[in-house]
Protein backbone atom coordinates (compact mmCIF):
# COMPACT_ATOMS: atom_id res chain seq x y z
CA UNK A 1 0.00 0.00 0.00
CA UNK A 2 1.28 3.16 -0.98
CA UNK A 3 -1.39 5.77 -1.41
CA UNK A 4 -1.20 9.03 0.23
CA UNK A 5 -2.94 9.37 3.34
CA UNK A 6 -4.34 12.59 3.88
CA UNK A 7 -5.90 14.11 7.43
CA UNK A 8 -7.82 16.65 8.64
CA UNK A 9 -8.34 18.43 12.18
CA UNK A 10 -11.76 20.49 13.25
CA UNK A 11 -13.20 21.01 16.31
CA UNK A 12 -16.55 19.40 17.92
CA UNK A 13 -18.67 21.16 19.90
CA UNK A 14 -18.50 19.16 23.25
CA UNK A 15 -21.16 16.00 23.11
CA UNK A 16 -22.31 13.74 25.65
CA UNK A 17 -19.89 11.20 25.23
CA UNK A 18 -21.90 8.16 25.52
CA UNK A 19 -22.60 8.74 21.73
CA UNK A 20 -19.07 8.22 21.22
CA UNK A 21 -19.20 5.00 22.75
CA UNK A 22 -22.95 4.27 21.30
CA UNK A 23 -20.66 4.47 17.85
CA UNK A 24 -18.12 1.69 18.21
CA UNK A 25 -20.24 -1.53 18.10
CA UNK A 26 -21.03 0.34 14.44
CA UNK A 27 -17.31 -0.48 13.88
CA UNK A 28 -15.25 -3.16 13.00
CA UNK A 29 -12.29 -1.55 14.70
CA UNK A 30 -12.33 0.54 18.10
CA UNK A 31 -10.32 1.70 20.46
CA UNK A 32 -11.60 3.60 23.48
CA UNK A 33 -8.47 4.76 25.96
CA UNK A 34 -8.98 7.14 28.92
CA UNK A 35 -6.15 8.06 31.45
CA UNK A 36 -6.49 8.53 35.29
CA UNK A 37 -5.61 12.20 34.68
CA UNK A 38 -8.17 12.12 32.41
CA UNK A 39 -7.52 12.59 28.81
CA UNK A 40 -9.93 10.41 26.40
CA UNK A 41 -9.45 9.14 23.27
CA UNK A 42 -11.76 7.83 20.80
CA UNK A 43 -11.26 6.18 17.56
CA UNK A 44 -12.99 4.32 14.67
CA UNK A 45 -12.44 2.30 11.40
CA UNK A 46 -9.69 1.48 10.30
CA UNK A 47 -7.14 2.82 7.20
CA UNK A 48 -4.33 0.38 7.73
CA UNK A 49 -3.53 -2.52 10.68
CA UNK A 50 -0.69 -4.66 11.57
CA UNK A 51 -1.01 -8.12 13.30
CA UNK A 52 2.41 -8.97 13.92
CA UNK A 53 3.56 -12.83 12.82
CA UNK A 54 4.62 -15.46 15.56
CA UNK A 55 7.76 -15.36 16.00
CA UNK A 56 8.66 -11.99 14.64
CA UNK A 57 9.41 -9.20 16.83
CA UNK A 58 6.77 -7.25 17.00
CA UNK A 59 7.94 -3.85 17.95
CA UNK A 60 10.76 -3.61 14.98
CA UNK A 61 7.25 -5.12 12.80
CA UNK A 62 4.68 -1.95 14.52
CA UNK A 63 8.00 0.52 14.06
CA UNK A 64 8.45 -0.66 10.62
CA UNK A 65 4.24 -0.15 9.46
CA UNK A 66 4.49 2.89 11.49
CA UNK A 67 7.51 5.07 9.87
CA UNK A 68 5.62 3.77 6.56
CA UNK A 69 2.64 5.18 7.11
CA UNK A 70 4.24 8.55 8.28
CA UNK A 71 5.98 8.46 4.63
CA UNK A 72 2.45 8.70 3.14
CA UNK A 73 0.69 11.28 5.55
CA UNK A 74 0.08 14.41 4.10
CA UNK A 75 -2.01 17.22 6.10
CA UNK A 76 -4.39 18.93 4.82
CA UNK A 77 -5.10 22.15 6.68
CA UNK A 78 -4.21 19.95 9.97
CA UNK A 79 -1.72 21.13 13.26
CA UNK A 80 -2.46 17.28 14.98
CA UNK A 81 -1.17 14.47 12.99
CA UNK A 82 -3.20 10.87 13.67
CA UNK A 83 -1.87 8.40 15.68
CA UNK A 84 -2.20 4.64 15.88
CA UNK A 85 -3.93 3.09 18.69
CA UNK A 86 -3.61 -1.07 19.96
CA UNK A 87 -1.51 -2.70 21.98
CA UNK A 88 1.57 -5.56 21.77
CA UNK A 89 1.00 -9.06 22.90
CA UNK A 90 2.48 -10.99 26.31
CA UNK A 91 4.82 -12.73 24.06
CA UNK A 92 5.42 -13.28 20.62
CA UNK A 93 6.52 -16.69 21.03
CA UNK A 94 2.91 -18.19 22.29
CA UNK A 95 1.34 -19.66 19.23
CA UNK A 96 -1.70 -22.08 18.85
CA UNK A 97 -5.72 -21.34 18.88
CA UNK A 98 -6.99 -19.50 21.61
CA UNK A 99 -9.95 -17.02 22.12
CA UNK A 100 -7.57 -14.18 20.87
CA UNK A 101 -8.05 -14.63 16.92
CA UNK A 102 -6.72 -11.66 15.48
CA UNK A 103 -5.28 -10.08 18.57
CA UNK A 104 -3.47 -12.89 19.70
CA UNK A 105 0.07 -11.45 18.50
CA UNK A 106 -0.44 -8.12 19.21
CA UNK A 107 -2.64 -5.55 17.21
CA UNK A 108 -2.68 -2.02 15.86
CA UNK A 109 -4.11 0.16 13.22
CA UNK A 110 -4.66 3.40 12.07
CA UNK A 111 -8.25 4.88 12.42
CA UNK A 112 -10.02 6.93 10.17
CA UNK A 113 -11.11 8.84 12.87
CA UNK A 114 -9.86 9.95 16.34
CA UNK A 115 -11.52 12.13 18.54
CA UNK A 116 -9.42 13.32 21.68
CA UNK A 117 -10.87 15.30 24.44
CA UNK A 118 -8.41 17.43 26.42
CA UNK A 119 -9.53 19.64 29.44
CA UNK A 120 -13.11 19.77 27.18
CA UNK A 121 -11.64 20.64 24.18
CA UNK A 122 -12.57 18.11 21.54
CA UNK A 123 -10.41 17.69 18.33
CA UNK A 124 -11.68 15.11 15.66
CA UNK A 125 -8.92 14.04 13.46
CA UNK A 126 -9.99 12.72 10.27
CA UNK A 127 -7.63 10.17 7.87
CA UNK A 128 -8.69 9.33 4.04
CA UNK A 129 -6.65 7.73 1.14
CA UNK A 130 -8.98 10.50 -0.83
CA UNK A 131 -8.02 13.85 -1.06
CA UNK A 132 -11.70 15.14 -2.82
CA UNK A 133 -13.94 12.96 0.00
CA UNK A 134 -12.30 13.77 3.16
CA UNK A 135 -14.62 17.12 4.31
CA UNK A 136 -17.52 15.15 3.28
CA UNK A 137 -16.71 11.62 5.34
CA UNK A 138 -15.91 14.42 8.34
CA UNK A 139 -19.20 15.50 7.73
CA UNK A 140 -20.80 12.40 7.90
CA UNK A 141 -18.95 11.51 10.90
CA UNK A 142 -20.15 14.53 12.80
CA UNK A 143 -23.75 13.76 11.57
CA UNK A 144 -23.45 9.86 12.67
CA UNK A 145 -22.58 11.52 16.01
CA UNK A 146 -25.18 13.89 16.24
CA UNK A 147 -28.23 11.54 15.15
CA UNK A 148 -27.34 8.10 17.18
CA UNK A 149 -29.04 7.76 20.40
CA UNK A 150 -27.90 6.44 23.70
CA UNK A 151 -29.81 3.27 24.51
CA UNK A 152 -31.01 3.56 28.22
CA UNK A 153 -32.27 0.27 27.92
CA UNK A 154 -30.58 -1.29 31.21
CA UNK A 155 -30.80 -5.20 29.34
CA UNK A 156 -30.38 -7.55 32.00
CA UNK A 157 -27.54 -9.94 32.05
CA UNK A 158 -26.47 -12.62 34.15
CA UNK A 159 -23.60 -14.42 34.62
CA UNK A 160 -25.11 -18.42 33.98
CA UNK A 161 -21.30 -19.85 34.77
CA UNK A 162 -18.25 -18.60 36.62
CA UNK A 163 -15.27 -21.28 36.37
CA UNK A 164 -12.02 -20.60 38.09
CA UNK A 165 -9.59 -22.73 35.52
CA UNK A 166 -7.66 -25.29 37.35
CA UNK A 167 -6.95 -23.52 40.79
CA UNK A 168 -5.33 -26.70 42.45
CA UNK A 169 -3.37 -26.97 39.71
CA UNK A 170 -2.18 -23.52 39.57
CA UNK A 171 -1.68 -23.25 43.47
CA UNK A 172 0.83 -26.76 42.75
CA UNK A 173 2.33 -24.70 40.50
CA UNK A 174 2.95 -21.63 42.66
CA UNK A 175 4.73 -24.05 45.21
CA UNK A 176 6.66 -25.66 42.58
CA UNK A 177 8.39 -22.44 41.61
CA UNK A 178 8.93 -20.65 44.65
CA UNK A 179 11.32 -24.14 45.21
CA UNK A 180 13.18 -23.29 41.54
CA UNK A 181 13.48 -20.03 42.87
CA UNK A 182 15.17 -21.34 45.96
CA UNK A 183 17.18 -23.47 44.00
CA UNK A 184 18.26 -21.66 41.26
CA UNK A 185 19.24 -18.26 40.28
CA UNK A 186 15.34 -17.63 39.06
CA UNK A 187 14.54 -14.45 41.11
CA UNK A 188 11.07 -13.49 40.54
CA UNK A 189 7.98 -15.16 37.94
CA UNK A 190 4.80 -13.33 37.30
CA UNK A 191 2.29 -16.29 37.30
CA UNK A 192 -1.50 -15.74 36.06
CA UNK A 193 -4.62 -17.94 35.56
CA UNK A 194 -7.69 -17.05 34.23
CA UNK A 195 -11.61 -16.97 35.03
CA UNK A 196 -14.15 -18.16 32.44
CA UNK A 197 -17.35 -16.11 32.26
CA UNK A 198 -20.55 -17.31 30.10
CA UNK A 199 -23.01 -14.37 29.82
CA UNK A 200 -27.29 -15.04 29.40
CA UNK A 201 -26.46 -12.37 26.75
CA UNK A 202 -24.18 -10.88 24.54
CA UNK A 203 -22.93 -7.46 26.86
CA UNK A 204 -24.08 -4.01 25.68
CA UNK A 205 -20.98 -2.26 25.55
CA UNK A 206 -22.07 1.44 26.39
CA UNK A 207 -23.31 -0.63 30.13
CA UNK A 208 -20.02 -1.94 30.29
CA UNK A 209 -18.11 1.02 29.95
CA UNK A 210 -20.67 3.36 32.21
CA UNK A 211 -19.70 0.70 35.10
CA UNK A 212 -16.10 0.88 34.38
CA UNK A 213 -16.19 4.53 34.98
CA UNK A 214 -18.15 4.39 37.78
CA UNK A 215 -16.71 1.35 39.70
CA UNK A 216 -13.00 2.18 39.18
CA UNK A 217 -12.75 5.52 39.31
CA UNK A 218 -8.52 6.24 39.00
CA UNK A 219 -7.55 3.53 36.86
CA UNK A 220 -7.44 3.62 32.92
CA UNK A 221 -10.10 2.84 31.11
CA UNK A 222 -9.38 0.50 27.51
CA UNK A 223 -11.63 -1.23 24.92
CA UNK A 224 -10.42 -2.37 22.07
CA UNK A 225 -13.22 -3.57 19.49
CA UNK A 226 -11.99 -5.96 16.40
CA UNK A 227 -14.69 -7.05 14.73
CA UNK A 228 -16.70 -9.57 17.35
CA UNK A 229 -13.94 -9.42 20.49
CA UNK A 230 -14.03 -6.87 23.02
CA UNK A 231 -10.80 -6.26 24.82
CA UNK A 232 -11.44 -4.37 28.03
CA UNK A 233 -8.85 -3.04 30.88
CA UNK A 234 -9.03 -1.26 34.22
CA UNK A 235 -5.09 -1.02 34.65
CA UNK A 236 -3.66 1.30 37.38
CA UNK A 237 -0.56 0.54 35.64
CA UNK A 238 1.58 3.10 32.95
CA UNK A 239 3.81 0.97 30.79
CA UNK A 240 5.04 4.42 29.23
CA UNK A 241 4.20 7.95 28.59
CA UNK A 242 6.79 9.81 26.16
CA UNK A 243 7.78 12.22 23.90
CA UNK A 244 10.70 12.75 21.77
CA UNK A 245 13.08 13.82 24.98
CA UNK A 246 10.98 12.16 27.85
CA UNK A 247 9.83 8.32 28.94
CA UNK A 248 7.67 8.29 31.76
CA UNK A 249 7.11 4.88 33.36
CA UNK A 250 6.52 3.10 36.58
CA UNK A 251 7.14 0.50 38.64
CA UNK A 252 3.92 -0.82 39.96
CA UNK A 253 4.44 -4.57 42.13
CA UNK A 254 3.22 -5.83 45.42
CA UNK A 255 0.08 -5.83 46.40
CA UNK A 256 -2.80 -6.34 49.01
CA UNK A 257 -6.54 -5.94 49.85
CA UNK A 258 -8.18 -2.29 50.77
CA UNK A 259 -9.25 -2.15 53.80
CA UNK A 260 -12.84 -1.69 55.10
CA UNK A 261 -12.48 1.44 57.34
CA UNK A 262 -10.18 4.31 56.51
CA UNK A 263 -7.83 2.87 59.41
CA UNK A 264 -7.58 -0.83 58.39
CA UNK A 265 -6.83 0.51 54.75
CA UNK A 266 -3.80 2.77 56.26
CA UNK A 267 -3.20 -0.21 58.56
CA UNK A 268 -2.87 -2.57 55.20
CA UNK A 269 -1.07 0.26 53.57
CA UNK A 270 1.93 0.54 55.86
CA UNK A 271 2.31 -3.32 56.57
CA UNK A 272 2.59 -3.39 52.46
CA UNK A 273 5.30 -0.47 53.12
CA UNK A 274 7.42 -2.50 55.39
CA UNK A 275 6.65 -5.94 53.92
CA UNK A 276 9.97 -7.52 53.18
CA UNK A 277 8.71 -9.82 50.28
CA UNK A 278 6.97 -7.27 48.65
CA UNK A 279 9.69 -4.50 48.67
CA UNK A 280 11.82 -6.96 47.47
CA UNK A 281 9.79 -8.04 44.46
CA UNK A 282 8.97 -4.14 43.82
CA UNK A 283 12.87 -2.99 44.34
CA UNK A 284 13.82 -5.91 41.34
CA UNK A 285 11.34 -4.09 38.55
CA UNK A 286 12.67 -0.65 39.54
CA UNK A 287 16.28 -1.98 38.94
CA UNK A 288 15.44 -3.37 35.94
CA UNK A 289 13.69 -0.45 34.43
CA UNK A 290 15.81 1.77 35.57
CA UNK A 291 18.79 -0.19 34.08
CA UNK A 292 16.88 -0.58 30.71
CA UNK A 293 16.07 3.45 30.71
CA UNK A 294 19.52 3.92 31.46
CA UNK A 295 20.65 1.49 28.53
CA UNK A 296 18.37 3.41 26.26
CA UNK A 297 20.44 6.52 27.01
CA UNK A 298 18.59 8.19 29.01
CA UNK A 299 18.90 10.21 32.55
CA UNK A 300 16.62 8.68 35.04
CA UNK A 301 15.05 10.23 38.32
CA UNK A 302 12.91 8.16 40.52
CA UNK A 303 12.32 8.50 44.21
CA UNK A 304 13.97 6.02 46.22
CA UNK A 305 10.72 5.19 47.95
CA UNK A 306 8.03 3.67 46.94
CA UNK A 307 4.36 5.00 47.76
CA UNK A 308 1.17 3.15 47.84
CA UNK A 309 -1.06 3.51 44.44
CA UNK A 310 -4.99 2.88 45.60
CA UNK A 311 -7.15 1.19 43.60
CA UNK A 312 -11.23 0.31 44.07
CA UNK A 313 -10.18 -3.28 44.88
CA UNK A 314 -6.18 -3.40 46.06
CA UNK A 315 -3.25 -1.44 46.97
CA UNK A 316 0.06 -1.54 45.75
CA UNK A 317 3.68 -0.80 46.09
CA UNK A 318 4.63 2.31 43.28
CA UNK A 319 7.30 4.14 42.06
CA UNK A 320 7.12 6.66 38.87
CA UNK A 321 10.09 6.73 37.09
CA UNK A 322 10.92 9.22 34.90
CA UNK A 323 14.30 9.05 31.35
CA UNK A 324 14.84 12.54 29.85
CA UNK A 325 17.14 12.59 27.28
CA UNK A 326 16.58 11.48 23.26
CA UNK A 327 16.23 7.60 22.45
CA UNK A 328 15.08 5.17 20.33
CA UNK A 329 11.25 4.57 21.07
CA UNK A 330 10.60 0.92 19.34
CA UNK A 331 13.73 -0.30 20.72
CA UNK A 332 12.79 1.06 24.29
CA UNK A 333 9.54 -0.46 24.55
CA UNK A 334 11.35 -3.59 23.20
CA UNK A 335 13.88 -3.70 25.93
CA UNK A 336 11.83 -3.18 28.94
CA UNK A 337 8.40 -5.73 27.60
CA UNK A 338 7.77 -7.52 29.76
CA UNK A 339 9.03 -5.70 32.78
CA UNK A 340 9.41 -7.80 36.06
CA UNK A 341 5.99 -6.88 37.31
CA UNK A 342 4.79 -9.09 34.34
CA UNK A 343 7.01 -11.81 33.40
CA UNK A 344 9.90 -12.01 36.08
CA UNK A 345 13.84 -11.99 36.36
CA UNK A 346 15.84 -12.88 34.75
CA UNK A 347 13.43 -12.25 31.95
CA UNK A 348 14.35 -15.22 29.72
CA UNK A 349 14.18 -18.27 31.93
CA UNK A 350 10.74 -16.54 33.97
CA UNK A 351 9.10 -16.56 30.53
CA UNK A 352 10.22 -20.07 30.20
CA UNK A 353 8.31 -20.79 33.32
CA UNK A 354 5.47 -19.01 32.02
CA UNK A 355 5.12 -20.91 29.26
CA UNK A 356 5.73 -24.32 31.14
CA UNK A 357 2.66 -23.29 33.26
CA UNK A 358 0.08 -21.68 31.93
CA UNK A 359 -2.30 -23.60 29.79
CA UNK A 360 -3.63 -20.39 27.60
CA UNK A 361 -2.20 -17.59 25.90
CA UNK A 362 -1.57 -13.91 27.34
CA UNK A 363 -2.74 -11.98 24.29
CA UNK A 364 -2.87 -8.25 25.38
CA UNK A 365 -3.12 -9.05 28.85
CA UNK A 366 0.15 -7.91 30.83
CA UNK A 367 1.20 -6.33 27.28
CA UNK A 368 1.55 -2.35 26.23
CA UNK A 369 -1.86 -1.25 25.43
CA UNK A 370 -2.25 2.75 24.01
CA UNK A 371 -1.93 5.09 21.15
CA UNK A 372 1.72 6.43 19.40
CA UNK A 373 1.33 9.70 17.57
CA UNK A 374 2.84 10.58 14.31
CA UNK A 375 4.70 13.71 16.23
CA UNK A 376 6.55 11.18 18.80
CA UNK A 377 4.29 11.63 21.86
CA UNK A 378 1.89 8.80 23.30
CA UNK A 379 0.86 6.93 26.42
CA UNK A 380 1.09 3.13 26.74
CA UNK A 381 -0.93 1.23 29.91
CA UNK A 382 -0.13 -2.26 31.22
CA UNK A 383 -2.93 -4.29 30.00
CA UNK A 384 -3.90 -6.01 33.23
CA UNK A 385 -7.20 -6.42 35.38
CA UNK A 386 -8.70 -7.18 31.89
CA UNK A 387 -10.60 -9.84 30.09
CA UNK A 388 -11.35 -10.24 26.78
CA UNK A 389 -15.36 -11.05 25.47
CA UNK A 390 -16.21 -12.90 22.66
CA UNK A 391 -20.35 -13.38 22.46
CA UNK A 392 -20.93 -14.54 25.62
CA UNK A 393 -17.93 -15.70 26.86
CA UNK A 394 -15.50 -13.80 28.39
CA UNK A 395 -12.13 -15.01 29.76
CA UNK A 396 -10.62 -12.67 32.66
CA UNK A 397 -6.80 -12.75 33.70
CA UNK A 398 -4.48 -12.06 36.79
CA UNK A 399 -1.56 -12.89 37.56
CA UNK A 400 1.02 -12.32 40.61
CA UNK A 401 4.83 -12.19 41.45
CA UNK A 402 5.67 -15.26 42.91
CA UNK A 403 9.29 -14.85 44.79
CA UNK A 404 11.51 -17.06 47.06
CA UNK A 405 8.54 -16.50 50.09
CA UNK A 406 5.10 -16.13 48.60
CA UNK A 407 2.56 -18.77 49.99
CA UNK A 408 0.47 -20.52 47.29
CA UNK A 409 -2.92 -19.42 49.17
CA UNK A 410 -2.44 -15.99 49.33
CA UNK A 411 -1.29 -15.57 45.54
CA UNK A 412 -4.85 -17.31 44.63
CA UNK A 413 -6.74 -14.98 46.86
CA UNK A 414 -4.70 -11.75 45.50
CA UNK A 415 -5.56 -13.08 42.39
CA UNK A 416 -9.44 -13.85 42.66
CA UNK A 417 -8.81 -9.88 44.21
CA UNK A 418 -7.70 -9.31 40.88
CA UNK A 419 -10.39 -10.71 38.63
CA UNK A 420 -13.38 -8.04 40.56
CA UNK A 421 -12.50 -5.20 38.29
CA UNK A 422 -13.83 -6.84 35.06
CA UNK A 423 -15.90 -9.47 36.86
CA UNK A 424 -17.93 -7.23 38.63
CA UNK A 425 -18.57 -4.90 35.66
CA UNK A 426 -20.03 -8.12 33.76
CA UNK A 427 -22.30 -8.68 36.96
CA UNK A 428 -25.79 -7.78 37.31
CA UNK A 429 -25.51 -5.11 40.13
CA UNK A 430 -27.64 -7.05 42.27
CA UNK A 431 -25.85 -10.60 42.11
C1 LIG B 1 -0.08 -9.34 37.10
C2 LIG B 1 -0.88 -8.45 37.68
O1 LIG B 1 -0.45 -7.39 38.42
C3 LIG B 1 0.93 -7.10 38.57
C4 LIG B 1 1.52 -7.81 39.71
C5 LIG B 1 1.51 -7.27 40.98
C6 LIG B 1 1.97 -8.08 42.16
O2 LIG B 1 2.51 -9.18 41.96
O3 LIG B 1 1.81 -7.64 43.32
C7 LIG B 1 1.05 -5.97 41.18
C8 LIG B 1 0.75 -5.16 40.13
C9 LIG B 1 0.98 -5.60 38.75
O4 LIG B 1 2.25 -5.17 38.32
C10 LIG B 1 -2.37 -8.52 37.47
O5 LIG B 1 -3.08 -7.64 37.96
O6 LIG B 1 -2.82 -9.45 36.81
Amino acid sequence: MSKKIYYTNSELQPVDEKKLIALAPKYDNAFIFQTPEGLRLYSFGSLSQITPGSHENQFTAVSHWKDHLHSLLTPINAAVPPQVVGGFSFSSEQTGKSVWGDLSNGYFFLPKYIVIIENNNFTLITSSFNKTEITQEKIAFISQLSVITISNRQLSNAIVAKKELNVDKWAAAVAKTTKLIKETDLKKVVLARNLQIELAHKPELCLLWQRLQFTQPNTYHILLKQKELLFLSATPERFAKFGATYFETAAVAGTTRRGDTALEDKQLGNILLADKKNRSEQQFVVNEINSSLKKAGLVTHHPMEPILLKNKNVQHLFTPIKGTGSYNLFSLLDSLHPTPALGGLPRKKALLQIDKIEPFMRGLFGAPIGHISFDGTGELAVGIRSGIISGTTAFLFAGAGIVTDSMPETEVAETRMKFNPILNILKEDNE
